[in-house]
């Protein structure tokens, strides 16, 4: 089904219809794919198998949450789904593109336009405001000065911080650094959300107040979510739970 009939269907008034539509077409489509995906580190002689034959669906609009314990592999393959890391042997989908036979400029350019990154650590500059820090990202992505400024107050009162505009980070508390974060992230409007941790520097409410708008992003806007982390807090909102051990992805449940 196309956007255009899905438009027609609601200008019908069949809103349910058109809403169940849109469910299906949700997840018919996986936003994420990976096949074999196998990680070998090499320092020296010393070789290190870190992902094996790891296969992984996730379907678009959903949030799906890596987890295991410490050394199992999870950011390294949220590092390859992201095309930051070539996987030693196996391929990765991002929105039915192959992104394993990108070139590194195809490659860059792709991350750039459809994957928004949030750290554990922010990683804000300190030197510039909350909205300069929003504004940098949507720089990079080419849009300049009264747009950026604009687009920057507008994701900024999205993650509730209109009035933390033009405070720097260091007078901002870690939940407020961390949904600047998120507001950086959705700088370009990207379709793939990933996150590594990006609770586990915050205090109950600030973490609440993160997972809330990770669980709008994906349920309100449709992006699909993809979280790293050992916070139990997001299971409650996650579509799908794949747990990785030794490398290896031991189960995968969905939750809904
Ligand atoms: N660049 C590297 N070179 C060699 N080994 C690495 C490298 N990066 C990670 N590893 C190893 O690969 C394994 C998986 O690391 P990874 O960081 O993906 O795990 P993780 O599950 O994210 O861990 P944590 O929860 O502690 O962040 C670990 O044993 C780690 O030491």
């Amino acid at each position: 089904m196309t956007a255009t009939q899905i438009d027609l269907l609601q200008s019908a008034g069949s809103a349910s219809q058109a809403n169940l539509s849109i469910r299906l077409e949700r997840t018919e489509v996986n936003a994420i794919a990976a096949r074999g995906v196998e990680m070998v580190y090499q320092s020296g002689t010393e070789r290190f198998q870190a992902l094996k034959n790891i296969d992984l669906e996730v379907k678009s609009g959903d949030i799906q949450l890596l987890m295991g314990p410490s050394g199992s592999g999870k950011t390294t393959l949220l590092s390859i789904l992201a095309g930051i890391l070539t996987p030693t042997s196996g391929s990765v989908s991002l929105l039915g593109e192959e992104i394993s036979k990108l070139s590194s400029s195809k490659l860059a350019k792709f991350r750039l336009e459809n994957i928004g990154f949030i750290f554990q650590g922010f990683n804000l500059f300190p030197a510039l405001t909350a909205l300069e820090n929003v504004e940098v990202a949507l720089n990079l992505k080419g849009i300049r000065r009264a747009a950026a400024h604009r687009q920057a107050l507008d994701l900024l009162d999205q993650v509730g911080l209109s009035q933390q505009a033009k405070r720097h980070p260091q007078d901002l508390s870690g939940g407020q650094k961390q949904r600047v974060a998120i507001a950086r992230a959705l700088a370009g409007n990207p379709r793939l959300i990933m996150a590594d941790e990006p609770t586990a520097a915050l205090d109950s409410h600030n973490g609440h107040a993160v997972i809330e708008l990770l669980r709008n992003l994906a349920k309100e806007k449709g992006r699909t979510v993809l979280i790293v982390t050992h916070d139990p807090r997001i299971i409650d909102v996650a579509d799908s739970v794949a747990y990785l051990e030794d490398g290896v992805l031991k189960s995968g449940v969905r939750t809904r």
